[in-house]
Formats: structure tokens, C-alpha cells, sequence
């Protein structure tokens, strides 16, 4: 079966070793780092067009298993891939609808999924976003206490403010600012099981007199201006493209006059939303984040300031987001057996390659991940911002 393997496919050189089931094996260059073992013999014809999705969907389907370290698989699929079908970007993905139920359930599907197993490659606050290192040997702890830092930093929080947290995730931004800026937290999500935990985690930490937190839609966040600051972590890529001018009125519906806004997420790397990747996104969109849509950061800025929201300060941390999922992905490897006893075979399959796909995603310059800080100006265009960013380092 394998001497008639396509010619193009046998020339690549890889660092990949090819094994039907049990059976023959052939290298399809010296030195293979990593191995896959085909278990369904269907799959050798699709090898000639292997985009990322139909190969994560393989392993998935558990067509094929994988050997080696993820990351090398991840690398070596992209070789292949890559190799094959060439590096022209695809059209721009269909752009969804979203409504509540559909988003409610887009959410439920990834967030619900367990916090136990959430819990096993995530740092002890459960911060599930792009961390900041100062440098590359920090501690994914160490890393994620000084995104929440910077974030608290750069949203200019004081003592008895009233701050809005839309998606708040376990909680972990609305304790360090309750705990280490003196705030009063309003956050929400649409995942029961985080909220559950979330609340757990206040009440252990003693700040749930400081933090309250709800299972709610940001659009039936009600009352306007009751906020000096409203933060958005990582929440933003579940909003789409059609709702994202909504979205932006609501934040800045709900901030006073003067406030700030923060908004923190992933962004895509052409401006049209043209896919890089092979497929990679269709993978993620299908089986990872149901419904996510990417904007560009043009986009993002052009929504913002049409909303009234002068946007005062950018910052791309696309290669911290390369290291944080590489943390994430190493945590997760490291504990594989306990994983299969918290999430079904298919589950952990998905995120593996969603967690160590992403890292490389990042790191090749796929897409990117930007704060975005915002102020509704006063009445009279002012603001009261300081003159330099010298106060964010100190
Ligand atoms: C990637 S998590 C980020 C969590 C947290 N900000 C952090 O950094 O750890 C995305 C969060 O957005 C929330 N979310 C997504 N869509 C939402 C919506 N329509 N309304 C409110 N929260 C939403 C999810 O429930 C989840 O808590």
C-alpha cells in the first residue's frame, strides 16, 4: 500500500515516518521525529490533499494516531500540508449569525466542558487568556498575575471603583483587582460551571462582598453609565463580526463618562479575514470554539471609535500568546492519564491539537491578539488620562 503513495508525497522529505496499522512503514525522510500510524486504510488517497482540518479531523476520528511530541506533530502536519497544497491563503470563512441560544450554547458546548480538567493545565487562578511575560523563563503563574497586573495597570483602577467584566471567565481579573486595586467587580459569563467555580473561589478568597458575578448575555446588561471601568478578556471572538458594533455600544453604553475600556482578544491577520492555515481555522470553528469569529484589529478599532470610544492605546501580545499556549499544551501533555479520566476520548483528542496548534498558529504569525484601550471622552472631548504611559511601569 505505501510504495504507491503519490510520488509528490514521497519527495517531501519530512521528518515523518508513515505506519499502516500493525503493518509496513515507511520514512518519508531521515530522521523522523514523529509517527502516524494509519488505522483506517481509506485515509492514504486523502494524504494527497491533507489541509490541517481533514488531518485534525482524522486523529480526532481516530483514523489515525499520532506519535511523537505535539508540538513536532503539530509542525510536521504543517510541513506536510504545506507541502502539498501550497500557502495561499483561503476566501474569507462565511460569516455567522449569532443569536442568545446560539452563542449560549456555543459557550456552554466549550466552557462547561469540566473545570477539573480545566484546572489541569491552567494556572492556579484559572486565567483562560493570552498571559504577559516579562521574560521567556516566567512561570505561566508569574505570567498570568502580571497580565491581570497590567490590565488593572493600564485600566487606571482606584479604590472603590466600580468595574465591569464582561466574560469574566473563573474569576481571576475580578479577584486581583477586588484584592490588589480596591474595586467593587460586577462580571458575567455564560458558563454555569465556571460561575459556579468562580463564585467558590471569591468566597475562599474572601472578596465576595467585593465581586459579583452572574450568568448573563452582555446584551441584557441593563442601566448605562454605571461604570468607571469596563474590561473584556478573551470574550470578544465569540461576539462576530455582524454583532460586533452592538457589542462595542454596549461597553460603551455602561461606562461613565471619562472611563476606560479594555478590550483584550484575538485578532486576525488579514484585514478581509482571509484564512492562513490550511484549514486550521475551519478545525477550530467546527470542534474547538463553535461560532468564534476572528476580527481584524482595524476592525475592531473602526467598530470602537464608531461606538464614541477614542481609542488611546494598542498592544499586540501575539507572541505571549505563543508561550502561554505552549504552557497550556505542556501542562496538558504532561497529564494526560488524568485527562481521560475527566473528559471523554474525543474531547481530549480536540484539545490537544487545539492547544498546541494554536501555539504554533501564533507563533507562525496567523493571527494576533491585541488590548485595546479606549476612553469615552467627557461631554467636552476631554479625558483624564495621564500624559505618558510612565505610570503603567513603575
Ligand atoms: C476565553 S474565556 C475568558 C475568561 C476570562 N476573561 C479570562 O481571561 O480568564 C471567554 C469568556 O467569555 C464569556 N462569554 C462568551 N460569550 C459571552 C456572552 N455573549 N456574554 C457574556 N459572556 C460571554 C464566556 O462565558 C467566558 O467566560
Amino acid at each position: 500500500m505505501l510504495v504507491k503513495l503519490s510520488p509528490s508525497l514521497r519527495n517531501l522529505q519530512l521528518p515523518l515516518r508513515l505506519t499502516l496499522k500493525g503493518g509496513p512503514t515507511l520514512d518519508l525522510g531521515p530522521h523522523p521525529r514523529v509517527t502516524l500510524e494509519i488505522q483506517d486504510l481509506s485515509l492514504l488517497e486523502e494524504l494527497t490533499e491533507p489541509s490541517l482540518d481533514k488531518l485534525g479531523e482524522a486523529y480526532i476520528s481516530r483514523r489515525m494516531e499520532i506519535h511523537g511530541p505535539i508540538m513536532d506533530v503539530i509542525e510536521v502536519a504543517d510541513m506536510l500540508s504545506k507541502g502539498l497544497l501550497g500557502d495561499d491563503p483561503g476566501p474569507a470563512p462565511q460569516r455567522q449569525a449569532h443569536d442568545k441560544h446560539t452563542d449560549a450554547a456555543a459557550v456552554s458546548y466549550h466552557y462547561d466542558l469540566s473545570n477539573e480538567f480545566y484546572g489541569l493545565w491552567l494556572d492556579p487562578e484559572m486565567v483562560y487568556s493570552c498571559a504577559y511575560f516579562h521574560s521567556v523563563n516566567d512561570s505561566l503563574a508569574q505570567a498570568q498575575q502580571q497580565k491581570l497586573d497590567h490590565l488593572c495597570r493600564k485600566l487606571r483602577l482606584q479604590p472603590g471603583e466600580r468595574l465591569l467584566d464582561v466574560g469574566c471567565g473563573w474569576g481571576g481579573l475580578a479577584r486581583h483587582a477586588a484584592r490588589h486595586y480596591g474595586v467593587e467587580v460586577y462580571g458575567i459569563t455564560l458558563s454555569q460551571a465556571q460561575l459556579e467555580l468562580a463564585r467558590q473561589k471569591n468566597a475562599e478568597a474572601g472578596l465576595d462582598q467585593h465581586i459579583q458575578l452572574e450568568l448573563q448575555d452582555y446584551r441584557d446588561l441593563t442601566g448605562q453609565e454605571q461604570f468607571d471601568k469596563v474590561v473584556s478578556v478573551g470574550m470578544f471572538e465569540h461576539v462576530g463580526h455582524a454583532n460586533l458594533d452592538a457589542y462595542f455600544k454596549v461597553l460603551h453604553d455602561q461606562v461613565k463618562p471619562g472611563g476606560l475600556v479594555m478590550n483584550h482578544g484575538i485578532t486576525s491577520k488579514h484585514t478581509d479575514g482571509r484564512q492562513v492555515g490550511r484549514g486550521a481555522g475551519d478545525f477550530i470553528g467546527r470542534y474547538v470554539f463553535p461560532h468564534g469569529e476572528l476580527p481584524h484589529l482595524a476592525m475592531a478599532v473602526s467598530s470602537m471609535s464608531e461606538q464614541g470610544l477614542e481609542v488611546v492605546d494598542v498592544e499586540s501580545l501575539r507572541l505571549h500568546y505563543a508561550r502561554t499556549l505552549e504552557c497550556w499544551s505542556d501542562n496538558l501533555e504532561r497529564q494526560l492519564e488524568r485527562a481521560r479520566t475527566l473528559i471523554d476520548d474525543k474531547a481530549l483528542r480536540i484539545w490537544r491539537i487545539y492547544l498546541a496548534g494554536c501555539a504554533y498558529g501564533f507563533r507562525r504569525n496567523w493571527m494576533n491578539i491585541h488590548q485595546i484601550l479606549a476612553v469615552k471622552p467627557h461631554a467636552d472631548g476631554s479625558h483624564d488620562l495621564p500624559w505618558t504611559r510612565a505610570d503603567l511601569y513603575r
